[in-house]
């Protein structure tokens, strides 16, 4: 009989939470072929005075990042990063993608030759003036494989079991049908696609525009608006992939890791609501209001806006980003919110 593999879980915030329950849940179903027990990372904190750790393990709820959704008794948080990812065979990835170059550094030299990982991070990484792909960081910096699960997947909709699609991007025929197989369940429905690179870039590029939307609704904008929005993000997450990512296929932005995704952040996300309240009330910073309605949660759109607008100026390119660019000045401070409509106004599309 094949040994079992032992599976990892990096991260428990609001989506952490949720893929804990599912990866939970899945290996208790299939106990022949996975280790019983999930090690989940949690980074030390307190919640109300009491270790955050030590309220998942006993109360089978994080409190903080995801208080409604049940966590499975085969979790075992614990805030030692090396005792969690100890012997693991698939380490999946679940933190804001600004901590996992830290995270890789505390790794790097501990993980098995043949351990497999996932990541389900949404952004980029920028090292020097050098743009890369997180799960490329991953790859580097443990020496390992490394697949990508994006989606439209709004985190407490999938906590309330609400019907979900997700795409996973693997190039190994073999590991992308143990990776459904691991994440896969009736409420939560995955496709697998070859091109790793395009699911990824979709995540990442998508919450840029997430912003925009909220700006737009923000600034009363109507619903055609917002179309226009999504639309016009679209052609630039797409150009914007042709141009740097010379091996992406357009074809896979319609999976849910593409389209879906960018439609559902665009009414529903954090960055949305983070950005829709900064422009109704532009004397707030983003960084406040994502203090004050995030409780902790991070929100990854402003980040990405500037790790993208950081190649464009390299590559003198940012006029055939008009969204892009624009969006990042608002985030960064160097363009008023109420400015956002001109970007929309002036695109080269309509030239
Ligand atoms: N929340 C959602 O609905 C979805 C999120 N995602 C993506 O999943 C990734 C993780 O998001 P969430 O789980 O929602 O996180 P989150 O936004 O809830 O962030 C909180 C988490 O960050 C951790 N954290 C804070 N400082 C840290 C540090 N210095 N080092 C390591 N960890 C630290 C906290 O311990 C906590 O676990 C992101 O890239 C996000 O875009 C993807 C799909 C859905
Ligand atoms: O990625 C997400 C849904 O798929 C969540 O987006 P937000 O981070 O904007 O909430």
């Amino acid at each position: 009989m094949a040994k079992k593999k032992k599976v990892s879980l990096i991260g428990s915030g609001n989506w952490g939470t949720v893929i804990c329950k599912i990866l939970g849940n899945n290996i208790l179903c299939n106990e022949h072929l996975y280790e019983k027990n999930l090690p989940m990372f949690v980074k030390k904190e307190l919640y109300n005075g009491i270790d955050l750790c030590d309220i998942i393990n006993e109360k089978k709820m994080n409190k903080k990042y995801m208080p409604h959704c049940f966590i499975p008794d085969n979790v075992m948080a614990s805030s030692d990063l090396l005792e969690v990812t100890d012997r693991a065979d698939i380490l999946v990835f679940v933190l804001p993608h600004q901590y996992v170059r830290e995270i890789c550094e505390t790794l790097k030299g501990h993980v098995k030759n043949d351990a497999i990982a996932i990541s389900l991070i949404k952004g980029f990484d920028v090292y020097g003036n050098k743009l890369d792909l997180i799960s490329n960081v991953i790859r580097s910096q443990l020496n390992i494989p490394c697949s990508v699960l994006m989606g439209a997947n709004l985190a407490y909709e999938v906590a309330l079991e609400m019907y979900s699609e997700a795409t996973i991007g693997c190039k190994d025929e073999e590991v992308g049908i143990l990776m459904k197989k691991l994440f896969q369940t009736h409420y939560f429905r995955i496709v697998v696609v070859d091109d790793e690179l395009t699911v990824e870039l979709g995540g990442a590029l998508k919450n840029i525009v997430a912003m925009g939307a909220g700006f737009s609704d923000g600034l009363n904008g109507g619903h055609n608006t917002k179309s226009a929005v999504i639309r016009l993000g679209l052609m630039e997450m797409m150009s914007f992939s042709k141009m740097f990512f010379k091996d992406s296929k357009m074809s896979t932005y319609f999976e849910s890791s593409g389209l879906g995704d960018l439609v559902t952040t665009c009414y529903a996300g954090r960055n949305h609501r983070v950005a829709k309240e900064f422009a109704s009330n532009p004397q707030q910073t983003l960084e406040n209001l994502e203090m004050n309605l995030l409780n902790g949660q991070k929100l990854q759109g402003p980040l990405t806006a500037a790790e993208v607008a950081c190649v464009l100026k390299l590559h003198n390119v940012e006029g055939r980003f008009p969204m892009f660019s624009t969006i990042h000045k608002i985030c960064s401070g160097e363009m008023p919110v109420s400015s956002f409509m001109d970007c929309l106004k002036n695109h080269p599309e309509h030239l």
